[in-house]
């Protein structure tokens, strides 16, 4: 078997993209109801072969819908199925499962990984589709006993990581890999199945840094090039403009319109999008931080955070400041605010407004006023199949007493109290749902992530711990929640720590960014110093070029 990345057949000489003119993808008029509600309304999606497809929409516009629509996902056929009609290479297909969607050269890189830790990057790439020695004796094995070729898995292998210009191993677990080589050995998974025709990418660049989104956005265009149509979901509408053909809209469940890429600009597709003009970033006002009495102060600070490791890390910050925390993937920057709020394990000396904090212990860190919103939504920061107000209220009224009526000898919450102040986040934070009973499992991704948030501004932290806080959410709610974390800085003087791989979204509301390297801060910088202090310490040279005054 050969990987199929150069062979699928929409080639010219050179490689160079012969987009035809057929579609390979035609979608129409598909229309879905879960529960009753109407969330896709006649919605047209058409893709030719070779093009790279922008799906566009606000959280819960209903872009995944569709994609489990087009994969045969059980949750679409558990829930009534669908109405419409799917064409691929202009002959209609019934899609009843993903295994059928693979089959008809149907491929999906996820935003949450599907890979398995303990396997090599050749067995994940391989999975379900090993290679079977071709030898006479093997060749008359029982299917349970023929022998696999792992030279030839591992050559293939190879080759699609190659695709990518993927220096990596092949023979390596993946257990343990940064983030963002794990997105490119989904990719590389999916562009070695000989019969891909459309590749979906949901949100593929929402985890990596910005030099690795580069990379991957390259990759893309290769992949685009060799044939293959690409379906390419994100929130980012510079990378739209970097890379797609044509564009489609989607708001609440509507097709809102379908436009070539030269013709349209980054502030029309925000607005058609959201359905209103989109203002830019509030930004925080300057601030004389460093008068200011210290409120978290770390020294010889270590958190054994697998693949997110710091190590002896001092950092100083300050009463009321807005702090940012940035940093290439894998260098430690997530690993800082998991460490604080004890879960990591973590040695050295960590003190909250002068006092010392009892590391490893995240009751303990909670009962000091720090609350964390992590970046790990789906794994610790939601109960999937509880309410949206049970999710907000959960936490403080284990921690807090919150939301609980005493009678002296017991306690009983109080649901008129945890209804009222869920209607209240509701609206404050706009979180699109049926009401505050639906359950998180059933609302979008980023939705999903301003329950988070509301759940802790519910502990009325001091000290406030947001990591990736925009990770995945669209345009008009990354102001939001961006603008939130300014107006509870400005108006309740909370101290907030956002770590982001979004430079531009820490440059714009942070006072001071600090930028981790080696699981140490390289330095700290102010939001407008120059791109080249920003480069340079984010690649970890800053220090070395400082001590050879070259800066
Ligand atoms: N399993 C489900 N049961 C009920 N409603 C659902 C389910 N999955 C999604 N929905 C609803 O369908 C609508 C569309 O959601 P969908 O996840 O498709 O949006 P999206 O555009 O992908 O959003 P995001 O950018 O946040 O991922 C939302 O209102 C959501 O609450």
């Amino acid at each position: 078997m050969q990987p199929c990345i150069f062979k699928n057949s929409n080639t010219i000489e050179g490689g160079i993209p012969l987009k035809s003119q057929e579609s390979v993808l035609k979608m129409s008029n598909i229309s879905k109801e879960y529960y009753g509600t109407r969330v896709l309304n006649n919605i047209n999606l058409e893709i030719r072969a070779g093009e790279i497809h922008a799906l566009l929409g606000e959280n819960g516009a209903g872009k995944s819908t569709l994609m489990n629509i087009l994969f045969g996902m059980s949750v679409i056929h558990s829930t009534g199925g669908f109405d419409g009609e799917i064409e691929l290479d202009g002959e209609k297909v019934d899609i009843n499962s993903p295994l059928q969607a693979m089959d008809l050269g149907i491929g999906m890189v996820h935003q949450e990984f599907m890979l398995i830790p303990g396997y090599t990057i050749t067995e994940n790439i391989k999975l379900n589709r090993e290679l079977i020695k071709k030898d006479f004796i093997n060749n008359l094995m029982p299917t349970s006993l023929k022998q696999i070729d792992l030279d030839e898995m591992n050559k293939e292998a190879r080759k699609a990581l190659d695709t990518l210009d993927i220096g990596i191993e092949e023979w390596i677990k993946v257990a343990g890999l940064p983030v963002g080589y794990m997105q490119f050995i989904e990719i590389a998974r999916e562009i070695d199945k000989q019969n891909i025709k459309v590749l979906v990418f949901d949100e593929p660049t929402a985890v990596l840094t910005e030099s690795e989104a580069d990379n991957l956005l390259k990759a893309m265009k290769k992949i685009a090039r060799s044939g293959i149509a690409i379906i390419f979901i994100t929130h980012r509408l510079d990378e739209v403009m970097e890379v797609a053909d044509n564009i489609t809209i989607l708001r609440d469940g509507q097709f809102i319109t379908r436009k070539s890429k030269d013709d349209t600009n980054v502030f029309e597709m925000a607005e058609l999008m959201v359905g209103r003009q989109i203002e830019s970033l509030a930004k925080h006002e300057a601030k004389d931080i460093e008068n200011q009495p210290v409120a978290v102060s770390l020294r010889k600070f270590n958190v054994a955070m697998p693949g997110e490791e710091v190590r002896d890390l001092n950092l100083d910050i300050y009463k009321g400041e807005i702090f940012g925390i940035g940093g290439l993937a894998g260098q430690g920057k997530i690993g800082i605010a998991n460490g604080i709020m004890g879960l990591y394990p973590s040695r050295g000396n960590v003190l909250i407004d002068g006092q010392p904090l009892a590391l490893n212990n995240p009751k303990e860190s909670i009962k000091r006023n720090l609350a964390f919103v992590s970046e790990d939504r789906r794994g610790v920061g939601l109960l999937l199949d509880t309410s949206i107000e049970m999710n907000i209220a959960i936490t403080a009224m284990q921690n807090k007493n919150k939301f609980l009526r005493d009678y002296k000898l017991f306690s009983q919450k109080s649901h008129r109290q945890i209804r009222t102040h869920a209607l209240d986040m509701i609206k404050q934070l706009d979180i699109r749902c049926t009401g505050p009973e639906q359950i998180v499992r059933r609302l979008s991704g980023g939705n999903q992530q301003k329950v988070c948030i509301a759940r802790a501004l519910t502990l009325d932290p001091m000290i406030l711990l947001v990591s990736e806080p925009t990770r995945g959410i669209d345009i008009g709610a990354k102001k939001l929640v961006l603008d939130t974390l300014i107006k509870l800085n400005k108006e309740l003087g909370i101290t907030i720590i956002i770590t982001s791989s979004e430079l531009a979204e820490l440059r714009s509301i942070c006072h001071r960014i600090a930028i981790v390297s080696e699981g140490k801060i390289e330095g700290i910088l102010m939001p407008d110093a120059s791109d080249t202090d920003y480069g340079l310490m984010m690649s970890g040279e800053y220090n070395k070029l400082k001590s050879k005054e070259v800066i």
